[in-house]
């Protein structure tokens, strides 16, 4: 049996970062960008007046100054001509500033006459202009280590692009296998439970950014497992859930053999998720993850999230915490266990009472594991203890 270190390497070592893609930026929220994208334009293209008001050819401008108004400059409708001496042109926010421009009176400060105006006592400070580039030049870069969010995708439109280039989605095919299962939706025969790993996993990667498949659950039998590996496609990592350990009817490992898979591991010393098993089939990493429904969760949170985020191009670090315990803990056995815990405030952390590998409830009332290592001893009330906090 491996520890949860090497299998965590041996599993990053199975991907690497996907190539890229150009998708419309209406489609673009949630993608990893490929590279920077640069301005195709200043933004804005032109100084632009900030208010509503009138453009006038000088800054030195005092109480009691008059203007002539000559034209009227409107956003997308910028005037023609060019200002100098005492003339004025009527403008509005985001219109073009004209030529020889030099200020903008807000109209709150003048008094509008005929053909002219009079600049009150009131008169601010403010030039009121956006000068051309004033946000960016043309040719600035935009990079972003992140998926790409809303503040991203304005900034992106607002360089002018319709399109962008983004890392492509991981594809991921879910093979469920087992005879007692049921999808959910479906009467339930006896022997029967609901299939309910396929669809939590499905979630949790499709959240990180992945294209996730569920494939027809399997039944129990060398054939059929064989007949949906042949469904995997172009996948770029399979996972397949339950028949990994040791009883009769666990037939995953050698139908994965059968079909060709490179065996990388078959066992990691961790709890819950001992009997977990990866390779490489052809393109496709493999992840075996064993049946329990937490300890499929757990090993996806663990593992496989990490192998999704590197094939997105992002950091595959799990972070973790330092919290202290609200109660004492008995010693731990020879693996790795990730315990099902509570934060509690910013510094403590509660393990759940029951920790078996079935109860879907207690994992999805935690918001933490609570890591103990191997052979770790008992611990004392506010002991430290490193955590890794669940995101919802
Ligand atoms: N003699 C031994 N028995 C077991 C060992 C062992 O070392 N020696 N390991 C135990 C451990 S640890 C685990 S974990 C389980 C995992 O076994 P499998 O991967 O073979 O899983 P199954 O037997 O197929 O299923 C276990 C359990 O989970 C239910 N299940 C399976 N798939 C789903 C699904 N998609 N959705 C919901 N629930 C599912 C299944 O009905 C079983 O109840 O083996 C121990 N045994
Ligand atoms: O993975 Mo098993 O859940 O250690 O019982």
């Amino acid at each position: 049996m491996i520890s949860v270190a090497e299998a965590q390497a041996l599993l990053l070592s199975l991907v690497k970062p996907l190539d890229g893609e150009t998708v419309p930026l209406r489609q673009a929220v949630g993608r990893m960008l490929m590279g920077a994208v640069t301005a195709l334009d200043p933004i804005p293209p032109f100084s632009a007046s900030a208010m509503d008001g009138y453009a006038v050819a000088r800054v030195d401008v005092a109480p009691g100054d008059r203007f002539t108004v000559v034209g009227e400059s409107a956003a997308g409708h910028p005037y023609a001509g060019t200002i100098s001496g005492d003339q004025a042109v009527r403008i509005f926010t985001g219109a073009t500033l004209p030529n020889g421009g030099q200020r903008i009176i807000i109209q709150e400060d003048v008094v509008r006459q005929r053909d002219g105006l009079v600049i009150r006592p009131e008169l601010g400070d403010g030039l009121h202009i956006r000068p051309a580039a004033g946000d960016m030049a043309m040719g600035d870069r935009h990079v972003s280590n992140d998926p790409l969010g809303p503040r991203d995708i304005a900034l992106i439109a607002a360089m002018g692009h319709g399109q962008v280039a983004v890392r492509r989605k991981p594809r991921v095919a879910i093979l469920m296998t087992g005879d007692e299962l049921r999808p959910p939706g479906e009467p339930l025969a006896p022997g029967q439970i609901r299939a309910s790993n396929g669809y939590g996993i499905a979630a949790e990667l499709e959240l990180a950014g992945a294209d996730v498949r569920l494939l027809p659950i399997a039944q129990d039998t060398a054939e059929s497992l064989s007949a949906a590996l042949g469904l995997i496609g172009d996948a770029d990592l399979l996972i397949t859930i339950g028949g990994a350990s040791v009883g009769d009817h666990d037939l995953v490992a050698p139908a994965l053999t059968q079909a060709g898979m490179d065996m990388a591991f078959h066992k990691v010393a961790m709890r819950p998720g001992k009997p977990l098993m990866a390779g490489k089939l052809g393109n496709t990493a493999v992840v075996g993850l064993p049946g329990n429904p937490v300890s499929a969760m757990v090993c996806t949170t663990i593992f496989i999230l990490p192998m999704v985020r590197k094939m997105l191009g992002q950091c595959s670090d799990i972070p973790l915490e330092t919290r202290r315990l609200v109660a004492p803990l008995p010693p731990n056995g020879p693996r790795q266990h990730y315990m099902r815990a509570m934060l509690i405030g910013d510094d403590r952390v509660e393990v759940a009472e029951r920790q078996d590998s079935s109860l879907l409830s207690v994992l999805t009332q935690s918001d933490a594991l609570v890591i103990r290592p191997p052979s770790d001893g008992a611990c004392v009330l506010d002991q430290e203890v490193s955590v890794m906090p669940l995101t919802r």
